[in-house]
């Protein structure tokens, strides 16, 4: 992998934004947020055989395919992780991953538990996963139901699985609990600032801090 420049112009390496939740707690909402304010932040776009809600843009949102697309996807490799999530299957294309990670920029994933399990077994150095909890389940249900795109049915499905959803708490990084749309957004925003910091990947530091050290003997 290639590395790009941060703000401060040091090189690092990309690094894999991951956001999961239970169905309807905000990872969609925050990943948009993240988008419009982040620079040099790419949103993979997965593919999915489920159907598409009223004003989903095919490839923006998602890649929506048949079942047996993706079935191609699996055997030809071209996905970097994908689960089956409420009946249907979601994937990570991954061309567009490592090419947005070797032109430098870091990428944001809105995917399940089980997705985040395969990332980090592949790249756990470069994953940093968020949780993000709703603060209780009625905003829960409420939230399902204001985005008015699912049927009553699906959301009954998505609440009954709510649980076994959050009970991978554990497994992340950081726990965001989204009260509030801005305050959430702040929080998952320092997060990534902060791990764009970190010292193990930035990779440009050892021969910045020689560039400085040969200042100060000169
Ligand atoms: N803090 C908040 N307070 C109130 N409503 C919110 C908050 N965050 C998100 N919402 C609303 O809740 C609904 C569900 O949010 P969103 O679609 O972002 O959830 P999600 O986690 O991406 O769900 P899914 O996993 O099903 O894709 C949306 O209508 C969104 O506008
Ligand atoms: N493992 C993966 N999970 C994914 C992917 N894309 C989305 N998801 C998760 O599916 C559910 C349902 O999403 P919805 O858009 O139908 O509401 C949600 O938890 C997503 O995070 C993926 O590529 N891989």
């Amino acid at each position: 992998m290639t590395t790009g420049h941060g703000t401060d112009g040091v090189e690092r390496r990309g690094l894999m934004f991951v956001l999961s939740s239970p169905s309807g707690a905000g990872k969609t909402t925050l990943s948009r947020l993240l988008i419009e304010r982040m620079p040099g932040l790419r949103m993979s776009v997965s593919a999915t055989t489920r159907a598409m809600r009223p004003g989903e843009v095919d490839g923006k949102d998602y890649l929506f395919v048949d079942k047996a697309r993706f079935e191609q996807m699996i055997t030809g490799d071209q996905l970097l992780e994908w689960a089956t999530v409420f009946d249907n299957r979601y994937g990570t294309p991954r061309a567009p991953v490592e090419a947005a990670l070797s032109a430098g920029q870091d990428v944001l994933f809105d995917i399940d538990w089980q997705g985040t399990q395969q990332l980090r077994e592949k790249a756990r150095a470069d994953v940093v996963s968020v949780f993000i909890l709703p603060p209780s389940a009625s905003d829960l249900e409420k939230r399902l139901h204001s985005r008015a795109q699912d049927s009553d049915e699906v959301i009954r499905n998505r609440m009954s699985r709510a649980s076994h959803e959050m009970s991978h708490w554990a497994e992340y990084d950081y726990i965001v609990i989204n009260h509030d749309v801005d305050e959430a957004f702040a929080e998952v925003q320092s997060i990534l600032k902060a791990e764009r910091l970190k010292r193990e990947r930035r990779t440009g530091l050892v021969g910045f801090v020689r560039s400085l050290q040969s200042q100060l003997q000169a």
